[in-house]
Order: structure tokens, then C-alpha cells, then sequence
């Protein structure tokens, strides 16, 4: 399988010192060129997921292996964007693109590789702009262009559009199906947002939570665009709120006897 992940289990020391594990024994097996978005509970373990397939964290027990490598480190292969763009602010739009590619290429090359990249996400004419010039959804773009500059095979996104407008998201959905169908990247999307998930992905993984684990893996087997109003897309976002009502009230249930 082209991302493949056995057994993950993570365990990490919390403030009172105590071991606790966010999830254990997620399996999951992801072919190239799928989309697949993650949903869940606040705490069950998402963004911890998506950086030990970014290299960033390691696996207690088990593994995550991409074309048959297990992961243990960042590299090239795997592109991450994060709800905020961090991008560098003394450095224009282009060489915030070109920056990673320093050397990798000559100068030259990274310039027209940003610029292929920048045209694709609809910057082109923004190149010579510094980021504090560009609005939310552009410094957003810029991140994208960035990532997908270093030729990653899979794209890693944790809740990218979470900080923008409705329209500027609603917009930058449609460029990222654009550019994942011209891409064909294999892209693992982490949200909160159930319509995002359905508007965007091939497929949808439901994590639940205490203990944190898969509890649902949902096709979406819709063709794109896909419109809210739909039957088909309405099925699938009662089935996904039903999974997550339970598991939110567990989340909320446990904060109140926290705090009494
Ligand atoms: N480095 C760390 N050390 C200790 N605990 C951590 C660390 N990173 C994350 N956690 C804890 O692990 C759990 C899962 O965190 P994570 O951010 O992966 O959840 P999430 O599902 O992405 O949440 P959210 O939807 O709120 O972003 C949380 O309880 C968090 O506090």
C-alpha cells in the first residue's frame, strides 16, 4: 500500500506527569492519489496523527511507512500545510516558495518552479509582494505553493482553512480540488468541519476518543463538485454527526468532571 499505517499507537507524558495514550492500534491503509480527510473530537488525536506521518513525531508502538519506508524522520516526500500559513515575513512571496528548494536546485530553477506554482495558485501576479501585503487566504496559498514545490508525494494539511472567512474557504476548496486533480498528490486533510470533509475527500476517517481510535471509515463516492443540498452528500454528513454527537458528549462529559 502506498501510505500505510499498523498498529500506531502514541503515548505522551501529560502535566501531571502521568503517561497517557492519545490512541492505539490505528490501521489504515491509504492508496496514491487518494484524498483522504480525517474528522474528530477536539483532543482524539488528529494533528498528533498527521505530524508522525510528517516525520515530526514518533510512534510509541507500531508504524507508518510510505511506499514501503517506515517513516521516522521528516523528508522531502511529504509536504505539510498548517491552519496558520508561517510563512517569513522579511521575505517576498516567491522566496518564501523558494526557500525550502535552497540547495536543491540553482536559483534559477527554484525561481521557475515557484513561479509554476505560483501561477497554479493563482499568485503570479503577488511574486514581489511581501506576506504582510496579502490577505489570509492568499498567505494560505502562498503555503500551499510552497509545499507543493518541493514535488511531495503526499500533502499533509492540518485544518488549513480554519482561520479564514466562509467565502475565501468555499473558494480555496474548489482551487485545492483543482489542484489535486492536476497534481494527482495523495493528500491527508485534517478538519473540524464535516461539510469540508465531504465537500473535499475521496474518503472520510471518523476518529472517536477516549481511548482515541478509527471509528468510522466513510467512501464518499459523489461525483465533484459536490453541492451541500445534495441527498447523497446529506446522508453522508447525518451518518458522520451521528458518530461524532457520541463522541463529542464523552469529550464534554470528561472536561465537567475535570473541573468539578
Ligand atoms: N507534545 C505533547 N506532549 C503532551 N501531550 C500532547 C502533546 N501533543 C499533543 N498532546 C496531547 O495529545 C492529545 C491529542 O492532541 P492533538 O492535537 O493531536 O488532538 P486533535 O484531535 O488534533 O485536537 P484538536 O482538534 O483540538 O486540534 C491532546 O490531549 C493533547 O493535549
Amino acid at each position: 500500500m502506498f501510505l500505510q499505517m499498523d498498529g500506531v499507537s502514541k503515548r505522551f507524558i501529560g502535566r501531571d506527569q502521568q503517561p497517557f495514550n492519545v490512541f492505539s492500534d490505528i490501521n489504515l491503509s491509504i492508496p496514491e492519489n487518494q484524498f483522504v480527510s480525517i474528522l474528530g473530537p477536539s483532543g482524539c488525536g488528529k494533528s498528533t496523527l498527521l505530524s508522525m506521518v510528517a516525520g515530526l513525531e514518533n510512534a510509541t508502538n507500531g508504524a507508518i511507512s510510505l511506499q514501503n519506508n517506515v517513516i521516522t524522520q521528516p523528508g522531502r516526500e511529504r509536504g505539510m500545510v498548517f491552519q496558520q500559513p508561517s510563512l517569513f515575513p522579511w521575505l517576498n512571496v516567491r522566496d518564501n516558495v523558494t526557500f525550502p528548494l535552497k540547495g536543491i536546485m540553482t536559483k534559477h530553477e527554484a525561481n521557475e518552479r515557484a513561479d509554476d506554482f505560483l501561477k497554479m495558485v493563482h499568485l503570479s501576479h503577488f511574486k514581489d509582494n511581501f506576506i504582510y501585503e496579502l490577505s489570509g487566504g492568499m498567505q494560505q496559498r502562498v503555503a500551499i505553493a510552497r509545499a507543493l514545490a518541493m514535488d511531495p508525494k503526499v500533502l499533509l494539511m492540518d485544518e488549513p482553512f480554519a482561520a479564514l472567512d466562509e467565502q475565501t474557504r468555499h473558494i480555496l476548496h474548489d482551487e485545492l480540488i483543482r489542484i489535486w486533480e492536476q497534481t494527482q498528490k495523495t493528500i491527508l486533510f485534517v478538519t473540524h468541519s464535516i461539510q469540508e470533509a465531504i465537500k473535499l475527500s475521496d474518503r472520510v476517517i471518523v476518529m472517536g476518543t477516549l481511548p482515541g481510535r478509527i471509528i468510522a471509515d466513510i467512501e464518499v463516492d459523489i461525483p465533484r463538485p459536490r453541492k451541500r443540498e445534495d441527498h447523497q452528500v446529506i446522508e453522508i454528513e447525518k451518518k458522520v454527526m451521528g458518530l461524532l454527537e457520541g463522541e463529542i458528549d464523552k469529550v464534554l462529559k470528561e472536561e465537567l468532571t475535570n473541573e468539578n
